[in-house]
Parts: structure tokens; C-alpha cells; sequence
């Protein structure tokens, strides 16, 4: 356990020193974990599981593509794979990775399943803490985990196959058989994260929907277009535009600021950038915080459940989303993404 310790402010975490392999294999040895959805999570959890000794299922819906990829990953039908209502029959711990919609029309099959002792396991609050909307409610004599990684499932995997971790944040719910604890971190070390702390399922639900809607991905595209646009605007080619927005964001500073903080990168860019920039992230905050107060409230009060929610209960939602990301992968702007990653020497000639 490390502590990570800021003014009055100390928080405990789990690494992985603290659940090396003979304290996995003591706590999941006798467990079966069926992960039900082989989606993005439900792959690279499983996936790192089954490389780290854990006894693994995978419960996924016959046709399509993700049960196509489930044969090619080495899952055998019949044998570690099956439908999600049979492998929630056999798993003493049941990983619930549908996506949070499906998981909304599965219940009622998958609760018959979850008996006492088992542990049903999440990686997201939403179920749970929208059950009004959701109807997600466990029987009380199992254990309520949760374990969420603070990325997305191809980062879970390639990192785990790096040797390196994703950062995740776990949750205990209910704790009926009183190993729910030890479950949820071996869980979360199993499945490769590299360091763990501790939230609940709301506050886990809140931050979560809020950093996707807003700086992982809603506000920072729309901060990016506002930018290239202007640029455009202006008379800057897309070639300047675009590398001026996102390619030397992704490619340079980016993991810069990864790497050694926002301090750092500040301290070791021009000084004409420095004043800047010191000088300008004052007035985007300013002008933005209205806009992040504004979606926590529509998080906080259940809204963004709702739509997401009703959005993919609609009959033509898939072909309505498709229309909506072909848009985007049509813009001008990732068009010359497109263009502009393709002339990156590593991928000539692919
Ligand atoms: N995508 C991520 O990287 C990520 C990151 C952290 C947490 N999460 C959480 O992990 C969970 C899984 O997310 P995901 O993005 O991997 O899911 P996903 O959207 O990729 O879907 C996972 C699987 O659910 C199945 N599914 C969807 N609806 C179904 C239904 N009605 N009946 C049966 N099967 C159905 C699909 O076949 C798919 O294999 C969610 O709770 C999500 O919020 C996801
Ligand atoms: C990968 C994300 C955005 O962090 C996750 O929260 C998701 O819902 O896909
Ligand atoms: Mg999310
Ligand atoms: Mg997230």
C-alpha cells in the first residue's frame, strides 16, 4: 500500500506488490470468473486474467463480431465459452461487462443466476446507482464489487502485455460473505491494473460519465474543432491546422505532460509560449467551468442516464450512431487527420 497525501487529504493504494500471484491464486484459486460481454473491457480484462492463471469464462452472445473475435482470442464453446445467461450459471463470479444499456436488458435474465455467495462484479457505477432507471437491483446474500479502469479496454491489454498497468479505482457495494474486499483487489490486479483506489459506485459513476463528456473526450474535440476552425477561418492550410491542433498535441506534448506534468512542459517549451500560455489558460477555464458545472449537474441528476439510456433503447439507434461518427470521420478535420497520420514514417507502406 502507498499513500497518496495532499494537504489533509490521504488516500490508500493497493499496487500490486501488496496481491502477488500466491495471493491471487489463495483468494480466486476455487473461483470461476464468467465475464459476460466481450466488448472492449470484457476482452482485455478477461484476456489478462486468463494470462495471469485466473479460471475464466466467457459468456457472449452466438454472431457477430465479438463472438468471431472470442474464437480467434482461443475461447472454446462449450468449454470457456458460452451464452451470458449459461455463464453466469457457472461463474462464482460474474463480471458484468455488457454494454450499460444491455446490462439494463439482461438483468432479469442474469439475476436468477447470481446466488448466494457469489460475487457480481462491475466496471461502472451506472447500473447500480441509476437502478430506478436501470432496475438493477442484486439479491442482498452476494458480494457487489467493482473494479473500473481509468482508460479503455485496448489500453488494459496493450499495457498488460507492455508489463506495465492501467490505474483503476475499486468499490465494494455489498459485502455478503465478507471476502468482498480481497475479491475486488485480486480481481483488479488480476485484470492488470497497476495501482488501485478506492471510490464508491456514485462517486465512481459521476467522475466517470463527467471526464468521457467532458476532457477525455467531449470538451477537447469541441476545444479542437473551435481551434482548427478558426485556424481554417484565417487561411492556415489543414496540414497547419491540424498539426497545430491535434498532431503535436498527440504526438509531442501530450505524453510529455504524461511523462513529467503540466509544470514541467511549461518550464521547457519557448519562453514566448510560456507567457502565453501563462496567460491564456486563465481565460479557458473561465469561459469553460460554466460549461463542466452545467454537464456535472445533468450527470449528477440522472439525466445523462436517461438519454444514453433512451438513445440506445431506439430501434435505429446503431444505424443513426453510424451516421453520426461517419460524419465526424468525414469532417475536414479528421479527414486531414487521416492524411496527416498517414504521412508518419513509421506508417509508410502500410
Ligand atoms: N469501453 C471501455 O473502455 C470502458 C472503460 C471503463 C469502463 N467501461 C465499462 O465497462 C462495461 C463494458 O463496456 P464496453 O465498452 O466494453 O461494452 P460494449 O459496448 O463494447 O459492449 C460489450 C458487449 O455487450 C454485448 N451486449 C450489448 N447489449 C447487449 C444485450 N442487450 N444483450 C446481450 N449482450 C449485449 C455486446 O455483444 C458486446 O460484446 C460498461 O459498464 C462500461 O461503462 C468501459
Ligand atoms: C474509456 C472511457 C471513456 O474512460 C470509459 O469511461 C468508457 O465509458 O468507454
Ligand atoms: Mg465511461
Ligand atoms: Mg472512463
Amino acid at each position: 500500500m502507498k499513500e497518496i497525501r495532499i494537504g489533509d487529504t490521504v488516500e490508500q493504494c493497493v499496487e500490486r506488490a501488496d496481491y502477488p500471484p500466491e495471493k491471487i491464486k489463495a483468494i480466486l484459486g476455487g473461483e470461476t470468473v464468467a465475464v459476460l460481454g466481450y466488448g472492449v473491457q470484457g476482452r482485455g480484462q478477461s484476456l489478462n486474467m486468463r494470462d495471469n492463471g485466473v479460471k475464466v469464462i466467457v459468456g457472449q452472445r452466438k454472431g457477430g463480431k465479438a463472438y468471431d473475435l472470442c474464437i480467434e482470442d482461443g475461447w472454446k464453446p462449450g468449454e470457456t465459452l458460452f451464452d451470458p445467461e449459461e455463464a453466469a450459471a457457472k461463474g462464482t463470479v460474474v463480471q458484468y461487462l455488457l454494454s450499460d444499456a444491455g446490462q439494463k436488458d439482461m438483468w432479469p435474465k442474469i439475476k436468477p443466476h447470481l446466488t448466494k455467495g457469489k460475487a457480481l462484479y462491475f466496471s461502472h457505477g451506472f447500473s447500480i446507482v441509476f437502478k430506478d432507471q436501470t432496475g438493477v437491483v442484486p439479491p442482498a446474500d452476494i458480494d457487489v464489487i467493482l473494479c473500473a479502469p481509468k482508460g479503455s479496454g485496448t489500453t488494459v491489454r496493450r499495457l498488460f502485455l507492455e508489463g506495465r498497468g492501467i490505474n483503476s479505482s475499486f468499490a465494494v457495494f455489498q459485502d455478503a460473505t465478507g471476502k468482498a474486499r480481497d475479491r475486488v483487489l485480486a480481481l483488479g490486479v488480476a485484470i492488470g491494473s497497476g495501482y488501485l483506489f478506492e471510490t464508491d459506485f456514485k462517486k465512481e459513476v459521476v467522475s466517470d460519465l463527467t471526464g468521457e463528456r467532458g476532457v477525455l473526450m467531449g470538451a477537447i474535440y469541441g476545444l479542437w474543432l473551435a481551434q482548427y476552425e478558426v485556424l481554417r477561418a484565417n487561411g492556415h492550410s489543414p496540414s497547419e491546422a491540424f498539426n497545430e491542433t491535434v498532431e503535436e498535441a498527440t504526438q509531442s506534448l501530450y505524453p510529455l505532460i504524461g511523462e513529467k506534468g503540466m509544470d514541467w512542459m511549461y518550464a521547457n517549451c519557448s519562453t514566448t509560449a510560456q507567457r502565453g500560455a501563462l496567460d491564456w489558460f486563465g481565460p479557458f477555464r473561465d469561459a469553460s467551468k460554466p460549461v463542466f458545472e452545467k454537464l456535472y449537474q445533468s450527470v449528477a441528476s440522472g439525466e445523462e442516464a436517461r438519454r444514453t439510456l433512451e438513445a440506445n433503447s431506439k430501434p435505429d439507434y446503431r444505424a443513426g450512431l453510424e451516421k453520426e461518427l461517419k460524419a465526424i470521420a468525414e469532417s475536414e478535420m479528421w479527414q486531414a487527420g487521416a492524411q496527416v497520420r498517414a504521412l508518419r514514417p513509421e506508417r509508410q507502406g502500410q
